[in-house]
Order: structure tokens, then C-alpha cells, then sequence
């Protein structure tokens, strides 16, 4: 078995096992720290060494008690100036002071609060020790497996705190549990002594007589009776600390009890060290409350955030996805989005996410699927096309577009596996499958329209793609953002286009840019927002180059916007929002970006408006390019960010440095528990912009963090990623 598998079923042990028993353990831990103040109150009450009383006072006091009822067992309190006397006699319980003989009874009704939380902590009032006992058990189990599933690592947050506490306070919370243990295993418990016993019944006061003879009663700090017939005597030390404890008076003599209570029980009960062990044991009550809460809390918020996925929502169509890089999930939200906005009573899900049966409940399937790897389905729909059964689909029908790329040998194999699976399982297709050749904006429109006509659906397809109109913009500044002294780097600017009027864009979205009429234009992510300046739109561009016949070559767009076009010239752009990849509407709202080389593109812009509004968030950049010296695009503005908080954390990999040599998915897989926390506690949202691969390779190692920290099987990792890719909690802006 391998340490992942381990971990994760450690991982499921402690929190199963911790879930099911939480009433239990809060019954325990609760009056466990009811029960810590015994000691407390009995070291602030109780008597101090070599405290005396008036013998003749008590004796004539405890026979005017015994006269009046029947008292269970009374202590000394108040230094001697009053006796507390206990037990089912309400006309005996409660102070009787020493000097007047005056009684003030206990409160009618009154409830013996350490009798009371004793009973719940041994037995749950209910004779349930086995219950407790094997409660004991599985919280030792529960809280050793604990340093084994995360890290130590300071986070300020829910889970943070629980395992800061969980390894930090360990030795000290383990002492309750496995004390218990030992008490319920009789380890280290002693072997009990006989105890004496008497032929005849004795009061306390007859207890207190035949005791006065070889005893100092006057340090007599309480006395209880026993079943037997016996009493049980507590003397106080004398002023050297000795002769204390406890003594078994019967009609014969007094025996002293030899021993105590044993250091295991002591210890469990926190009176190996009067007042102040109490207190370290109500600490350990504390911590382990702690725990217990903050555990129950964070499995409560990862139901509250499972509840709102729309995977088991209702409607009649469900717009499923397979996706490994995203692609499909956005087409299939954009689709999703178009139903409802038409009317039509949808839901969206990752298909590898559902079970078949709450697939089956659809009448309506469509499909928006990917290939990966040689023209194999994505990782997330792996594990439901193993499942299905030949009649799980009966009477269901889809449709389905393939995504592919025709450069691959095994063109659109996903999207086929998938259809020959749903219709193995019993689906029938209702319009045969459409298949996209690298970009697919243009098939997911025809297929859309498709689906909307011959299903007879409506939908909202003014929505699914924006498409805007042309503006003039001119080259107002540009500033070379590598450093071309250092060797090696890669030519890339910042540029400040301008335009005349006002307009509308935020960061994240297109322009597009073309060198010249009727050429096909090339897409720049916005690095500005028009919420700070509605005229300046900033896009970083790297220079596309070659050499070939020995000549020096330039991508179209990037050679013309570089090579040619200076500053003051005016260039045909379109902006196109680009929704799926703006920042977040709530500025407070966490973010994560990560990007590679050019990909950097639309963060500055990110920072810019966050900083504007006033309220950011916390947010997490992580940088990749080949070298620190050259290649740190943007760096200054990201420096900055930095100092003045609007960028919380900043984490770099220069592939090509020789004391680096990472990349972006390296860094996330070495912070993978500072990763999970900005994923799963802070619920942030992830951004990636770069190259395709790096993309995949970023999806692969969140979906690692979730294993690794999270104990989830990769399989349901990579649903769980493409679950938020559909969400719309992580996105990609991609390139080849
Ligand atoms: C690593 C990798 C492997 C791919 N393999 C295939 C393939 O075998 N056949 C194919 O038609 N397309 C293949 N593609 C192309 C993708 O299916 C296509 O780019 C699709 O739009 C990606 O959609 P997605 O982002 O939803 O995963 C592959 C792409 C990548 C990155």
C-alpha cells in the first residue's frame, strides 16, 4: 500500500469516525471540563496544610447534623468556619456553620452539578461505559492519525487553526485519551487494596470518636460514608505536609488507605496538582473543544458548498461536459447559460461528476466533450464510462459535440468513446455528433443552432458568443518590459493603446488586433480596466521570431505591432468581453492567478482595479518564465502590489535559472498545503493564463493538492477540478 493510500484512508478515519462520535466526545470533553474545577474548587476551599478546626465545635455539630438527618458526607469549608454536608437528605444538606450551629439549607430542587457531569462523562447517564470507553479509544486513534494528515504550518484560517492546535497542543490534549485508556484497561491503575469492614454500622460523628483516638481530627478536611457501613475520613496534612490523606473508619479502628488514587488517575482527573492541574486539565478540555468544533465546522462548509452544486438540480436538459483543459466546460456553460436565458429548465454539470442514475433522470442529454492523451475521454469521465451498465440510459436521449484537434492521430476519440459508452448504456442520440477542429467557437455556434432547431429548445444565442464592433485605437506607449541586456530573453512589450471616446472593457478581456485589412486577427488579453481609465487599454506582447533560410521572421500581428507600427499609429482593434475571465465582481473575493511568460498579460490589470476598489481580497500570484533577470515581466507593478498588500503572496519559477529550474505546476506541488488552504478554506478562485500545456499541467497539480492534502482519489480530483471549472471557480485563458 502506498503512503497516499494510507493517508487517505486516515484521512476518511479521522473524519468519519470523528463525525458519527461528536456527540459523543462533546458529552465527554464538555463535562470533562465541568469536572477540571473539582480540583480547583477543592484546593481553593479546601483546607490548608496543618488547618485546624475546633474538635469539640465539630463533634457537637456533626451529631446536631446527624440528629437532624441522615448526611451523606460533609467537608470542611471556609477554613474551618462551616461544614458543607451532602446527600439525598434535604433536611440535612447544606451549610451548617460551625460557630452558631446554624443551617442554610441547599437550594431546593439543586442539582449536584460534579455528581450530575461524572455521571454523563462516565456513563452518559444512560449506564453507557462501554460506549465511552470505546469513545476513548477511537479519540486517541483519531488524534494520533492527526500529524500524519497535514503539516504543520501556520494558516490563519479554520483549518489552519485546527491543525496548529491538533500538533502543537498534542502531547498535552493526548494526556486525557490515553489516560482513559489506561484507566479502562487497568494500566497503571494499582492493584486495589482490600478494603476493611465493619461489623457494625458508624455514624460520622461515632467515625469521628473512635478516629480522635490515634488521629489529629482537627485537620479533618471531610468525611463520606460508605456502602458497607463504613466511613471515609480526608485529613488535611499537618503543617510539614504529612500525614494527610485518607483513612477507612470502622467499628474495629482506622485503617489508612495505603496508595491514593493511582498517578493514572490523578493525572485524568487533574488533582496531581491541586488547583492548577484542574486549570491544565480545563486547558486540555479547551483545546480538544477546539478541535472537536473546528473539525465539525469545516466538514459542515464542505457539505454547505457540495449542497450548491447544481448536480442534482432538476430540469429537463442536462448540459453535461467532459473536459480536461476547459474549453468544454466554457462552451458548455455558455450553452447552459443561453437555455436558461431562453427559459428552459437546464443544469450543468462535469458528466464524470454525476452518478448514472442522476444522469438517467434526464430526458435530455447534451454533450460538450474533449480528448486527451491519444484520443482518450478526460480524466474526470474516466470512471463513469467504467460503470455504466447496458440499460442504465434506457429511454434517455443526447447530443453530443466532440472537441478535437485534427493534428492528433486519434481525432475527436474522446468524444466517440463517449458516444459509443452512452449509447451502450442505452441513450439514443438525437442528432448525430458534431465534431470541432482546433478552435471551436465557430462548430459550438452551428451546433448550438443546431440543437436549438431540431430539438426545438429555446435559446438565448445572442448570448453564447459576444462579438462587439471595431474601434480605432492608436499606439500611445510602449515600453519593452524583458530585459534585452540579459541573454536569452524573450522579446516582449507592454503597449498602452488609446482611444478617442470612452469605452468599456475590464481585465481579462480580448482585443482584437489584425496587421491589416482583411488579415486575420490575432487576440491580446486587456491588462487595464476602464474602470481607472476608460481611454488606455495596456497588452503585453511578445515578439513571435524565427530564423529560417537563414532570414530573421515575425508573427504577423506581433512583428507589425513591434517592427512597424511606432508610436501614433492607429490600429483597427475589436474589444470582446471575455466574462469568463474578469476578476471576480467582489474585489474581497480571494483570488489565485498563475500564469506563464505572456500569459501575465491581464494580471497587472487584475491588481489594478482590486487596488481601486478600495477592498481587496487577498491574492496569490504565481509567475513563470525562463529567467529571473530577463524575463520577471511586469515585475515592478508586482513588486509594489506587494508592499502596499494589494497582492498578498508572489511566488516565481524560472525554468531556465540554474538555481530554479521550476515551473509554475512545480511550485504549486511544493505548496500544496498553502494551496489547498487558498482553494478549499479560502474558496478562492483560481485564474491560469499562459500556453495550453501549462494550463494542463497547472489543472494536473490542483488536482494533485486535492489529493495529496485533501485525501480525495485522483479521479474524483480531476472531477472535482473540472467541477469548478464548470462553476466557474477556476479559469483558463488559453493559447497555443
Ligand atoms: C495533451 C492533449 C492531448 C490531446 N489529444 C487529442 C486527441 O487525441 N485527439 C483530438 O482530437 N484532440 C486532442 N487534443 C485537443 C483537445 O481535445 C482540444 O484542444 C479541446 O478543445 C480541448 O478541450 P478541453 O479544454 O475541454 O479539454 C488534445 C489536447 C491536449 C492538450
Amino acid at each position: 500500500m502506498s503512503f497516499a493510500t494510507v493517508r487517505r484512508t486516515l484521512i476518511f478515519l479521522h473524519r468519519w469516525i470523528a463525525l458519527i462520535l461528536t456527540p459523543v466526545f462533546l458529552v465527554i470533553i464538555l463535562t470533562g471540563a465541568v469536572l477540571s474545577f473539582r480540583p480547583i474548587l477543592n484546593d481553593a476551599q479546601g483546607p490548608r496544610p496543618g488547618a485546624s478546626v475546633d474538635v469539640a465545635a465539630l463533634g457537637r455539630l456533626v451529631g446536631a447534623v446527624e440528629k437532624a438527618g441522615q448526611p451523606g458526607a460533609i467537608s470542611v469549608v471556609e477554613g474551618g468556619r462551616a461544614l458543607r454536608v451532602m446527600g439525598q437528605d434535604p433536611a440535612v444538606a447544606g451549610r451548617w456553620d460551625m460557630a452558631t450551629g446554624d443551617h442554610t439549607p441547599a437550594p431546593a430542587g439543586g442539582i449536584d452539578i460534579f455528581r450530575t457531569a461524572e455521571g454523563l462523562h462516565k456513563t452518559l447517564l444512560l449506564g453507557l461505559g462501554l460506549v465511552v470507553e470505546v469513545a476513548s479509544f477511537l479519540m486517541l486513534g483519531i488524534m494520533i492519525a492527526g500529524p500524519f494528515l497535514a503539516w504543520l504550518r501556520f494558516r490563519n484560517s479554520l483549518m489552519g487553526w485546527h491543525t496548529a492546535v491538533g500538533w502543537l497542543l498534542l502531547p498535552l490534549t493526548l494526556t486525557s485519551p490515553v489516560t482513559a485508556v489506561m484507566l479502562s484497561l487497568h494500566i497503571g491503575t494499582g492493584s486495589r487494596p482490600e478494603l476493611p469492614r465493619t461489623k457494625r454500622p458508624v455514624t460520622i460523628s461515632q467515625a469521628l470518636d473512635i478516629a480522635g483516638r490515634d488521629l489529629d481530627i482537627s485537620r479533618l478536611a471531610g468525611a463520606r460514608r460508605f456502602r458497607g457501613g463504613t466511613v471515609m475520613l480526608q485529613l488535611a496534612p499537618d503543617a510539614a505536609g504529612r500525614n494527610g490523606g485518607g483513612f477507612v473508619v470502622t467499628d474495629q479502628g482506622v485503617t489508612p488507605l495505603v496508595g491514593g488514587p493511582s498517578l493514572v488517575k490523578q493525572i485524568h482527573e487533574g488533582t496531581w496538582g491541586g488547583a492548577w492541574s484542574g486549570a491544565l486539565n480545563f486547558g486540555i478540555s479547551l483545546a480538544l473543544l477546539g478541535l472537536t468544533v473546528t473539525g465539525l465546522w469545516s466538514w459542515v462548509r464542505r457539505k454547505a458548498r457540495n449542497r450548491t452544486r447544481p448536480v442534482k438540480a432538476g430540469g429537463d436538459i442536462l448540459v453535461a461536459h467532459a473536459s480536461q483543459t476547459g474549453t468544454a466546460a466554457r462552451l458548455a456553460k455558455a450553452l447552459f447559460e443561453g437555455l436558461v436565458a431562453g427559459g428552459e429548465k437546464a443544469t450543468l454539470a462535469p458528466i464524470g461528476g454525476l452518478k448514472p442514475v442522476d444522469i438517467a433522470r434526464f430526458p435530455l442529454v447534451l454533450v460538450v466533450a474533449s480528448s486527451t492523451g491519444e484520443g482518450e475521454v478526460p480524466d474526470g469521465a474516466r470512471a463513469l464510462l467504467k460503470r455504466l451498465k447496458p440499460n442504465d440510459f434506457k429511454g434517455m436521449r443526447f447530443a453530443m459535440l466532440a472537441l478535437g484537434d485534427r493534428s492528433y492521430t486519434h481525432f475527436c476519440g474522446g468524444g466517440q468513446s463517449l458516444r459509443t459508452a452512452l449509447v451502450a448504456a442505452g441513450a439514443v442520440e438525437a442528432l448525430h455528433m458534431r465534431e470541432a477542429d482546433g478552435d471551436p467557437s465557430a462548430a459550438f455556434l452551428a451546433w448550438a443552432d443546431t440543437v436549438r432547431g431540431e430539438l426545438a429548445l429555446n435559446c438565448d444565442m445572442a448570448g453564447l458568443l459576444p462579438v462587439s464592433a471595431p474601434v480605432a485605437l492608436t499606439v500611445a506607449e510602449r515600453q519593452r518590459l524583458d530585459a534585452p541586456d540579459a541573454a536569452n530573453t524573450q522579446e516582449t512589450w507592454k503597449i498602452w493603446l488609446e482611444g478617442t471616446q470612452d469605452l468599456a472593457f475590464r481585465p481579462g478581456d480580448l482585443v482584437r488586433i489584425a496587421a491589416g485589412a482583411g488579415e486575420r486577427p490575432r487576440s491580446y488579453s486587456v491588462g487595464s480596466s476602464s474602470r481607472i481609465d476608460p481611454r488606455r487599454i495596456a497588452l503585453t506582447v511578445r515578439l513571435h521570431d524565427w530564423t529560417e533560410d537563414g532570414a530573421r521572421h515575425y508573427g504577423r500581428v506581433s512583428g507589425f505591432l513591434l517592427r512597424e507600427a511606432e508610436q501614433g499609429v492607429t490600429v483597427e482593434a475589436q474589444i470582446d468581453p471575455h466574462p469568463a475571465f474578469n476578476p471576480p465582481d467582489d474585489p474581497a473575493r480571494a483570488i489565485v492567478m498563475i500564469a506563464a511568460g505572456s500569459g501575465i498579460a491581464p494580471f497587472p490589470g487584475f491588481i489594478a482595479e482590486r487596488r481601486a476598489s478600495g477592498r481587496a481580497g487577498p491574492a496569490w500570484l504565481i509567475f513563470g518564465n525562463r529567467h529571473r533577470d530577463g524575463d520577471f515581466l511586469w515585475r515592478d507593478a508586482f513588486e509594489t502590489a506587494l508592499a502596499d498588500g494589494t497582492l498578498t503572496r508572489m511566488d516565481t519559477a524560472f525554468s531556465r535559472d540554474p538555481d530554479d529550474g521550476a515551473r509554475v505546476q512545480d511550485r504549486l506541488r511544493e505548496q500544496a498545503a498553502t494551496a489547498f488552504d487558498w482553494l478549499v478554506e479560502k474558496q478562492a478562485m483560481v485564474y491560469i493564463c499562459g500556453r495550453r500545456a501549462m494550463s494542463e499541467a497547472v489543472l494536473a497539480a490542483l488536482a494533485d493538492v486535492l489529493v495529496t492534502e485533501g485525501g480525495l482519489k485522483p479521479e474524483a480530483a480531476r472531477v472535482e477540478i473540472e467541477q469548478w471549472i464548470g462553476a466557474g471557480r477556476v479559469r483558463m485563458d488559453t493559447f497555443d
